[in-house]
């Protein structure tokens, strides 16, 4: 996709102090800068003016009441007016929300019809999973796969513990539908005993110029990338209290951070919490869309093939009967299961996947 993430309506214009002449007629908030928001807790709107740029203002902001209960979230552009100086005790206003070029929503679970939009602007999914310790789910990888299709996000799948297990087999799963990969491990060093993440470099590369959204179940080592990426995360999120040391809790809202020479403007967002998609918003029709390989497959189905296990001369099922040897086979299966259990759970039927961890 690669769009640019940034328009005409970044350029931003301060209004000259009483130098414009002031008519009655002039459009609402001509006078408003245009800011990018990084993060929201509890009805405050955290917001970049010139993000990334050379006159960044962090400023805190209120929507304004004219923007009644429209959600603002994180990656969303915004105009902000008031006092947009971001010092202490200062509180803008927001009183645009720009469009939204992608939207990465959430449902409690795939039949739930509340859809929360949790991001906007973001290019792309990084779904984080453990070679080992927590095993991968590729279940989960597939529900993340299907939510960034459905959002218009592309997706990276970030494999980490890649000292604790090999990732070729996951690689040979994903990376021929079109899913980036790139494997980290820790690496210890034996003479200072420090340790760094490998696999950092091709990270920042693949993230490099866009906005991505970091997704992973607890224990899958997210944290240990958002720090390497962003080495004074904690300080940014302000999620730890210097006083009490204690965290604060914001651990459902996204936060958007900058990841620090990567040679362009480049943004990671973290999703505490937030450990995979429900997909009551996506249409079953469209899923297969998300499950590439399967998707040229059923190609071949005979007409209004539902896909789903009962179907009378699903080509997805000869497709996994023709696979010339049993380790192919077994994929195979494993990716019809995989999309299969989500078709049957977005159904609403019988046999629904779970969306926990
Ligand atoms: N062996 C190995 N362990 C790792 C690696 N990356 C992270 N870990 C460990 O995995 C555990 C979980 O890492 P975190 O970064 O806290 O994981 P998280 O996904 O943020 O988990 P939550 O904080 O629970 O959301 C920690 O004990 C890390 O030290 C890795 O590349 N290799
Ligand atoms: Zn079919």
């Amino acid at each position: 996709m690669a769009q640019r993430r940034y328009d005409e309506r970044d350029v931003r214009i301060r209004p000259g102090r009483g130098s414009r002449p002031r008519t009655k007629q002039r459009p609402e908030h001509a006078d408003a800068l245009s800011a990018m928001v990084v993060a929201v807790d509890r009805g405050r709107y955290t917001v970049l003016v010139d993000p990334g740029g050379p006159d960044e203002t962090r400023v805190l902001a209120m929507k304004a009441r004219e923007l009644g209960r429209e959600r603002v979230v994180p990656g969303d552009r915004v105009d902000v007016v008031g006092d947009t100086t971001g010092e202490d005790g200062t509180l803008a206003r927001i009183v645009r929300i720009g469009e939204r070029r992608t939207v990465l929503r959430r449902t409690a679970d795939d039949t739930d019809p509340v859809e929360r939009v949790i991001v906007a602007n973001a290019d792309r999914l990084v779904v984080v999973t453990a070679l080992a310790d927590p095993e991968p789910r590729t279940r989960m990888i597939d529900r993340c796969v299907a939510a960034a299709d459905d959002a218009g996000m592309e997706v990276l799948l970030a494999l980490t513990k890649a000292d604790l297990a090999d990732p070729a087999e996951l690689t040979a799963l994903y990376a021929p539908i079109g899913v980036e990969v790139v494997a980290t491990r820790r690496v210890t060093d034996p003479v200072t005993g420090t340790t760094t993440i490998e696999g950092l470099d091709a990270l920042r590369d693949a993230l490099r110029g866009e906005i991505s959204v970091l997704v992973g179940h607890s224990g899958v080592g997210k944290s240990t990338l958002v720090n390497a990426l962003v080495p004074d995360a904690r300080r940014a999120t302000g999620v730890v209290n210097d006083v009490t040391g204690r965290g604060r809790h914001t651990s459902t809202s996204a936060v958007a951070l900058e990841v620090p020479d990567a040679g362009a403007p480049t943004w990671v967002i973290d999703t505490p919490g937030v450990r995979s998609f429900g997909l009551a918003h996506v249409d079953p029709a469209h899923l297969l869309h998300a499950f590439a390989d399967l998707d040229e497959v059923a190609r071949e189905c005979p007409r209004g093939c539902t896909h789903l296990g009962d179907a009378p001369d699903c080509a997805l099922d000869e497709w996994v009967a023709d696979a010339a040897d049993d380790a192919t086979r077994a994929a195979r299966a494993a990716r019809l299961d995989s999309f299969r259990r989500l078709l049957v759970s977005r159904l609403g039927t019988a046999d629904a996947d779970d969306t926990r961890p």
